[in-house]
């Protein structure tokens, strides 16, 4: 099974290409929900560890993660976001390589959603190939103001503290452009996913 790391920056449309690609019957790990599951469980192992290292402030009367509070903090102080990663990022890691044991899939590849992929990345390890979603910044920006009601300034807060266009291209092995229509993104999954079908054959 060759396992591809489906990248992007914020809204650039990884979850559309995502759901594209189960469409198409192709298993999708997504890095995002494995993370929810951690900090959205009360008192999980990777709430003791945030709680700690943070502080109650950002554990809300359920105990969960505040995510609200914890999306203003590492976005406006890349000290706290290392931190934070440097907690989860281990943890999700150990969580996706046991869902990766468990797949049982009749394609001969399979996807990882990994919003944040750098050079030095753990993730990289659990990865043969990887596919970036690209998409003009403007666009980007409507997008997610749209989907999330954010303000433009939350939304260039997040992009000022993922990783630059150079960086993910520099890791990138496929790139599908989505500055277009859904359309246009469902047609180049589905080339994408003839290519991929026809290697290591
Ligand atoms: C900060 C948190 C609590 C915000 O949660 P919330 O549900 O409000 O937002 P969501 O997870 O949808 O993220 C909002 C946007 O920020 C981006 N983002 C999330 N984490 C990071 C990060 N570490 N670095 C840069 N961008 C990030 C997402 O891709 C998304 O575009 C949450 O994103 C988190 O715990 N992040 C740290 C873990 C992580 O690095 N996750 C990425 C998957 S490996
Ligand atoms: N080609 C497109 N045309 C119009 N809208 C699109 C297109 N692609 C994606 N969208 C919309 O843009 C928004 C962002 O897309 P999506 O949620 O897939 O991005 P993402 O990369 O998963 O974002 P994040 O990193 O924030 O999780 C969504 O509301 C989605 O429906």
């Amino acid at each position: 099974m060759m396992w591809i790391g489906l990248t992007g920056g914020i809204g650039c449309g990884k979850s559309q290409a995502a759901a594209f690609f189960r469409q198409l019957g192709v298993v999708v790990i997504d890095a995002d929900a494995v993370n929810r599951e951690l900090i959205d469980t009360p008192n999980s192992p990777a709430i003791s560890l945030i709680q700690n290292d943070f502080g109650k402030a950002f554990i809300d009367s359920s105990g969960s993660l505040n995510r609200a509070a914890m999306r203003e903090l590492i976005f406006t102080q890349p000290n706290a976001k290392t931190k934070l990663e440097q907690i989860l990022h281990p943890l999700i890691l150990q969580r996706i390589v046991l869902l990766q044991k468990e797949i049982n899939s009749h394609q001969n590849y399979a996807l990882v959603e990994l919003p944040i992929l750098r050079a030095n990345s753990l993730f990289l390890h659990i990865i043969q190939r990887v596919l970036l979603i690209h998409c003009d910044e403007n666009i980007r920006i409507k997008r997610v103001m749209q989907r999330n009601s954010f303000s433009e300034q939350q939304v260039k807060n997040i992009i000022a503290n993922q990783p630059t266009d150079a960086e993910r291209l520099a890791l990138a092995d496929d790139v599908i452009d989505n500055s277009g229509s859904l359309k246009d993104l469902q047609l180049a999954v589905e080339r994408q996913h003839i290519i991929y079908q026809s290697l290591n054959k």
